[in-house]
């Protein structure tokens, strides 16, 4: 079917305009760095590629066009809970956003196409955008009408991570660009390296896309990487009791079956730790994560399935009790701590061993592709080489890994609160040093 993406609005672009709608819709004051320079794009149909670390603003870079130009803005976003956190937060503001439900009541493109004609944001998985003939003949419908704005591919890091393997349909998103030329395209990411980023530009076939990069330094996060001397759990517990044996945190596990243990022996050692991974079922998830943001549960021992979607404040740590897979889980992970902006710590317990053991599961993983065990063993060893680089500032690490700074500077020097352990270690040495100068 001919079509047609929406056509350029005749909108007032002027910062004193978005403000106002920054303030009378959104109730915010002001837009921070980039957020309007990724706006005024937007709203000129450019393709945008946003990246920014965890909590950054980057939903508003649509969010706020999509509310004030024609036609229905398309997100496709990884989780159902992520989705209906969005909607609920849209609603309450007073932004018609919509997903299709589950059930058969919207199962023919008439229905779905009238719904969509009341709306300005729709959500769904990329499965749902694959699988619902319906929906993708309302979106037809849109698009010959010129109505469909945009397309936002939110967490699009997960097309590298989850596109080959594991989430075909993520894999599929470029088939948008041919099913609807010229309907502009915005890729939202959490912070990754520039050889993924291309991955995502390539893998979306976004052409001559705007880049907007928001922050990803987390000031107030205290970077850390121990030595694992004992058994994992015993780490974890020893560091819980001693620095905060009554806050909330996470402690990410490496299998399923690790977590129930570790959730077990800290229950044993008086902790009020949950387990939660992807054999519970929703019910239960769901309930273990009501209980931990009512701080009923103190610590959940978790895998990756507790993952996006975690806004909880006061996390005042992210311990890793085992490597995780690559830079950018590890940043987005961590970055589930210190959201109130209090000093947040992010714990590492690293061995030889367990990166071995990481390194022959992938090496010996027949599911995967070679290219897919070669791309899998680069991102361990690039962990590796964080853990194992006890000089330099784990914060410069991590921001010249992302492409953030291409220096070696000492970013610790002005987060004295937040000083990673690297930082700190060089510090005492300093003290210790003059003052063995003094003596003699
Ligand atoms: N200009 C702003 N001023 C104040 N708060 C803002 C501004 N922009 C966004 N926020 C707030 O920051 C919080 C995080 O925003 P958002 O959900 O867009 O983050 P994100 O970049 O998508 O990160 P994540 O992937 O972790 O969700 C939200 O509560 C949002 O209201």
């Amino acid at each position: 079917m001919a079509g047609k993406p929406a056509g350029k609005c005749d909108f007032d672009l002027s910062p004193e305009n978005l403000k106002a709608k920054l303030s009378n819709t959104f109730r915010l004051q002001e837009f921070r760095v980039n957020q309007l320079e990724a706006i005024n794009a937007t709203i000129s149909n450019e393709n945008v590629f946003v990246v920014g670390g965890n909590g950054a603003g980057k939903s508003l870079c649509f969010q706020l066009p999509a509310c004030f130009t024609a036609g229905v803005t398309v997100v496709i976003s990884p989780l159902k809970s992520l989705i209906q956190d969005q909607i609920q937060k849209l609603t309450e503001l007073g932004i018609q956003a919509w997903t299709p439900p589950d059930d058969q009541g919207y199962s023919d493109a008439e229905s779905i196409y009238e719904q969509l004609l009341e709306i300005k944001l729709l959500y769904v998985t990329p499965e749902k955008m694959r699988m619902s003939d319906p929906l993708i003949e309302a979106l037809h419908n849109l698009f010959a009408n010129g109505l469909l704005a945009r397309f936002v591919i939110d967490e699009a890091q997960c097309i590298i991570e989850w596109g080959g393997d594991f989430r075909r349909a993520y894999g599929t998103l470029n088939e948008l660009q041919q099913d609807f030329p010229r309907v502009p395209m915005t890729a939202l990411s959490g912070p990754v390296a520039p050889h993924i980023k291309e991955g995502i530009l390539n893998q979306l076939q976004m052409t001559n896309p705007k880049e907007f990069t928001m922050s990803f330094n987390q000031t107030n996060l205290k970077y850390a990487v121990k030595p694992k001397t004992l058994d994992g759990e015993t780490d974890c517990i020893t560091w819980i009791k001693e620095h905060y044996p009554h806050d909330s945190g996470i402690v990410y596990c490496w299998k399923k079956h690790y977590c129930d243990q570790m959730a077990k022996t800290m229950k044993e050692a008086g902790l009020l730790a949950c387990s939660y991974h992807s054999d519970k079922t929703e019910e239960y998830r769901k309930s273990v994560h009501n209980k931990w943001k009512e701080n009923k549960c103190q610590v959940i021992c978790a895998t990756v399935a507790f993952g996006m979607g975690i806004h909880k404040p006061d996390v005042r740590y992210v311990i890793h009790s085992f490597l995780p897979k690559s830079m950018e889980r590890y940043q987005r992970e961590t970055g589930r701590t210190g959201r109130d902006g209090n000093v947040s710590h992010c714990i590492l317990f690293y061995s030889e061993e367990d990166y071995s053991e990481l390194h022959d599961v992938i090496s010996d993983d027949k599911s995967l592709t070679e290219d897919s065990k070669k791309r899998e063993l680069d991102n361990l060893n690039r962990v590796l080489q964080y853990c194992s680089n006890g000089k330099v500032c784990r914060r410069t690490q991590l921001l010249s890994y992302f492409g953030g700074v291409k220096t070696e500077a000492d970013l610790c020097e002005e987060n004295a609160k937040a000083i990673c352990d690297n930082c700190e270690s060089a510090n005492m040495m300093n003290v210790k040093e003059e003052g063995e100068g003094e003596m003699t």
